[in-house]
């Protein structure tokens, strides 16, 4: 079933939202006064699509619909949640919460994006608002703090980790959250080490990304700081370390006065390190690196590479009626090469992900190689038929030539959107005993699934192209 979702204010936060549940399959209804808001929101869009689907190796689900409305009460009408980014001022936020509370759905719930507001302040004159605060880019990143009441931040999450988000309900409401708590200890000693001449913009950050920031996505602050300790772990890590809190390490709570100099300092020096490339620019740059990590993180399951492979693992598998589909995915802009399309190596890649399903499919899966069972390719035969391009759906088939005793033949289609066959990989493979690394017969359970695969494709033509060898030049 798919949802609606109601997107009151599109700036940077609002434009996140509205990428992050329209490529999740929501229909999404945007109110935004700004009349450059839908131009700002479809550049925000491309961005989104050229990066979200590169974090999966299946196909998110069709994307919902988008409207843009001139009146809040439309934008409202039969929406499921309705998600608050107007600017961060309280007067404002109460304006639009009454218009919401009014004219929306009674059971919609209401989150607002709001960096440091608290929902005791958001309802001061009633209301039923929770904070959803979430973190830029919004369609990337997972974490969403949700504050207020428990119910709401339950059904909350629910929906939340369906679009492959990481709900973390607060257990106290307090000024700015959790991480803009950090955030802002982070920034305003910035700022002072700047405004005393220790280091300029560029400088600062490149302590950040050479060093510790490198650390943080995969285990924060508390797990590296553990590691730290050496063998002594923590206690030993807290008595080296803190006593320098009380030092005049830091000067934390002193505000650094935002006067006109302070302002263009930081300014000057943020335009000659970045200047150079535009905000959308440096949009991709931040995506395509942010989709590296993530990707990376996955193999691992740390952190959010634990939330995609949830995500994932809940994305249906499309089936069709002859060939089993065994991936189902678009090509991410990592698989694209100078020429401009899918690398012919990707090819190879995503020909193994079909066979790693098929094995799945036959039982010869984790918990089997685990048990000291599988099965290694030894020949792969790739015919390259068209292009594929980044943000391509590409769909495989597999086809089952042979399986028999030791040996597994399979035939993979690289299907186009249109259903034309860009690529064919023909595979051979053989059970191998993992503990003799010897080649062996597969489990009696394992022969049996793969022999009805075999059956039901045995009347299937065989392709033209199987166990064909180069052509010579003509
Ligand atoms: N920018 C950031 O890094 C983050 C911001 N937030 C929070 O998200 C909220 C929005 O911030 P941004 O997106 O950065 O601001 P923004 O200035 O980029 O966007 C605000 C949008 O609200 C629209 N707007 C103004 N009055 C409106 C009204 N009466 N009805 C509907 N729309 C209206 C504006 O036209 C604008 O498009 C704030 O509460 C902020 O604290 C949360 C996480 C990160
Ligand atoms: C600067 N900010 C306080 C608006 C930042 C956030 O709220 C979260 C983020 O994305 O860094």
């Amino acid at each position: 079933m798919t949802h609606k979702v109601a997107i009151i204010g599109g700036g940077v936060i609002g434009g996140g939202w509205v990428a992050r549940f329209l490529l999740n399959g929501w229909d999404v209804a945007v109110f935004d006064p700004d009349p450059e808001a839908e131009r700002k929101i479809s550049e925000v869009l491309s961005n989104a699509r050229r990066s979200l689907p590169s974090l999966y190796d299946k196909a998110l689900p069709p994307e919902g619909s988008l409207r843009f409305h001139d009146d809040i009460g439309p934008a409202l009408d039969g929406a499921v949640w309705v998600q608050e980014s107007v600017p961060e001022r309280l007067e404002l936020k109460h304006k639009i919460h009454s218009q919401i509370v009014n004219l929306g759905p009674a059971d919609a719930i209401i989150g607002s994006s709001t960096s440091g507001f608290k929902p005791s302040e958001l309802n001061a004159h009633g209301g039923r608002v929770i904070v959803a605060h979430p973190f830029n880019p919004v369609y990337l990143l997972p974490l969403v703090e949700l504050v207020g009441d428990g119910q709401t931040c339950a059904r909350a999450s629910d929906l939340l980790r369906a679009v492959g988000m990481y709900p973390l309900t607060v257990r106290k409401e307090i000024d700015a959250h959790i991480g803009d708590r950090l955030l802002e200890a982070v920034w305003r000693e910035g700022l002072w080490l700047i405004k005393d001449g220790i280091c300029t913009t560029e400088e600062l950050d490149e302590v950040i990304r050479m060093g510790f920031g490198l650390r943080w996505a995969q285990m924060g602050l508390f797990e590296t700081y553990r590691i730290a300790g050496g063998e002594a772990g923590m206690k030993h890590f807290m008595a080296q370390f803190g006593p320098a809190l009380e030092w005049p390490w830091t000067k934390l709570m002193d505000v650094p006065e935002f006067t006109d100099e302070l302002v263009d300092l930081i300014a000057d020096q943020s335009d000659a390190q970045s200047g150079h490339m535009s905000i959308r620019a440096l949009e991709r740059l931040r995506d395509d690196n942010l989709v590296g990590m993530m990707r990376a993180l996955k193999k691992t399951g740390s952190g959010a590479g634990g939330v995609l492979n949830a995500h994932e693992a809940a994305l249906p598998q499309a089936i069709t009626r002859d060939l089993p589909v065994t991936v189902d995915r678009t090509v991410p802009q990592s698989w694209t090469d100078y020429n401009g399309h899918m690398n012919e190596a990707h090819y190879v890649e995503a020909s193994a992900q079909a066979t790693d399903r098929f094995m799945e499919m036959i039982g010869a899966d984790a918990e089997y190689v685990a048990g000291g069972q599988s099965y290694f390719t030894v020949e792969n035969h790739v015919c390259y038929l068209d292009e594929m391009n980044e943000g391509d759906r590409l769909t495989i088939t597999t086809q089952v030539l042979m399986g028999e005793g030791k040996r597994l033949h399979l035939f993979h289609r690289l299907l186009t959107a249109a259903g034309d066959v860009a690529a064919t990989v023909e595979t051979m493979l053989l059970h191998v005993d993992l503990t003799t690394r010897r080649t062996s017969l597969p489990s009696e359970a394992v022969a049996e699934r793969l022999g009805q695969f075999a059956r039901n494709h045995a009347d299937l033509p065989r392709p033209e192209s199987a166990g064909r060898g180069i052509e010579g030049g003509k």
